[in-house]
């Protein structure tokens, strides 16, 4: 199959080579758009914004951009054409909402190098300096994220739910995100192996040309939300040839050292993971609650641990702000900067 230009093998370790050794992930979107005034309390959480606040999720990449990020994600998480089809919106209206998420972040992206000064965002390469680097990775949420009833961290999807019907669940999205200008599609916070392994089917079929990554989110140190053994999740990433990182997301930060090994266990691309606050989503309360008995410090400080471990691309997820982005910028940076010496 033909996959176009882009060099599927190396598009990663070339992207963390230009990035010093280390990538910086942006942290909780919908997070950031509710702590700007957003009201996200409906079926279709962050994707809401799209339609009524296109501004706000602007605003919102670029608060990640200037905290130091090197991938933004669209705001296409919950943005489905299904959900936006609920709503009363045509599917060209609906389509045209996919584009649009990746449209916003590639003019956050622009607006924040055009007012790039060489002080504030240049960074020091070979002696020179350079802009540094940014990929706009297009957001895809599970289809228990499309159903909003809990299912996103169950992964139970009932037993008339087929990777069958997963792949048509995912494909129209997945082809338009795949022609929007996006530099690589996310599949976040994937909670079994059925997704997965829908996705990776898809991902063929379709003969997607441009680079994904997988990132489960997890219960504990050894498994997915559904269960499904984190070993069988990675190793169905890594045998798909689209796929240029595997990791976390949206999981607690005490269970990620282990996962980092597991996951490095079974591939050798790079390890991403963007863990959320450690508190826990309350389907029934529609909130962020407290995990009893367990309280997670800030996870910055477990950023050296998790390096040792072998991973490669750090951000954060739910509950997360810029100020948690700016401090992993400033962990990395150190640490690139003991590399190069
Ligand atoms: N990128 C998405 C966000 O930060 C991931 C959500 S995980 C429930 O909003
Ligand atoms: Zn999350």
């Amino acid at each position: 199959m033909e996959l176009g230009s882009i060099d599927m093998s190396s598009f990663m370790t070339d992207f963390l080579k230009k990035c010093g050794g280390f990538a910086v992930v942006d942290g909780g979107f919908a997070t950031e758009l509710e702590r700007h005034g957003a009201n996200l309390n409906d079926p279709l959480w962050s994707a809401k914004c799209l339609v009524t606040s296109p501004h706000l999720v602007r605003r919102v990449h670029l608060d990640y951009l200037d905290a130091g990020a090197n991938i933004i994600l669209t705001a296409s998480y919950q943005a489905t054409i299904q959900g936006f089809e609920a709503k009363g919106l045509s599917t060209e209206e609906a389509e045209g909402l996919l584009r649009k998420s990746v449209e916003i972040a590639c003019e956050a992206r622009q607006i924040y190098y055009d007012r790039c000064t060489k002080d504030s965002c240049d960074h020091i390469e070979n002696g020179g300096t350079s802009r540094r680097p940014v990929l706009v990775a297009a957001s895809v949420g599970s289809y228990g994220a499309y159903l909003a009833d809990g299912s996103e961290y169950s992964g139970d999807y009932g037993d008339a739910v087929t990777v069958e019907t997963l792949k048509d669940f995912h494909r129209r999205r997945l082809q338009i995100l795949a022609q929007s200008g996006a530099d690589l599609i996310a599949f976040e916070t994937i909670p079994n192996k059925m997704e997965a392994k829908a996705y990776a089917e898809l991902l063929e079929e379709e003969g997607i040309n441009i680079p994904a990554w997988f990132s489960f989110t997890c219960k504990d140190g050894v498994n997915v939300v559904s269960g499904d053994s984190i070993l069988e999740c990675a190793s169905i990433a890594d045998s798909c040839k689209q796929v240029v990182a595997v990791g976390i997301n949206c999981t607690a930060p005490r269970f990620i050292h282990g996962l980092i090994l597991s996951v490095r266990k079974v591939t050798s691309k790079p390890v991403i993971i963007y863990p959320n606050s450690g508190e826990t989503y309350d389907a029934v309360l529609k909130q962020w609650v407290e995990s009893t008995g367990v309280r997670d410090e800030d996870f910055v400080s477990y950023i050296g641990k998790w390096l040792d471990a072998g991973a490669s691309l750090f951000g954060g997820c739910c509950r997360t702000t810029p100020d948690t982005i700016k401090a992993i910028s400033r962990v990395l940076s150190n640490k690139n900067t003991t590399l190069k010496v």
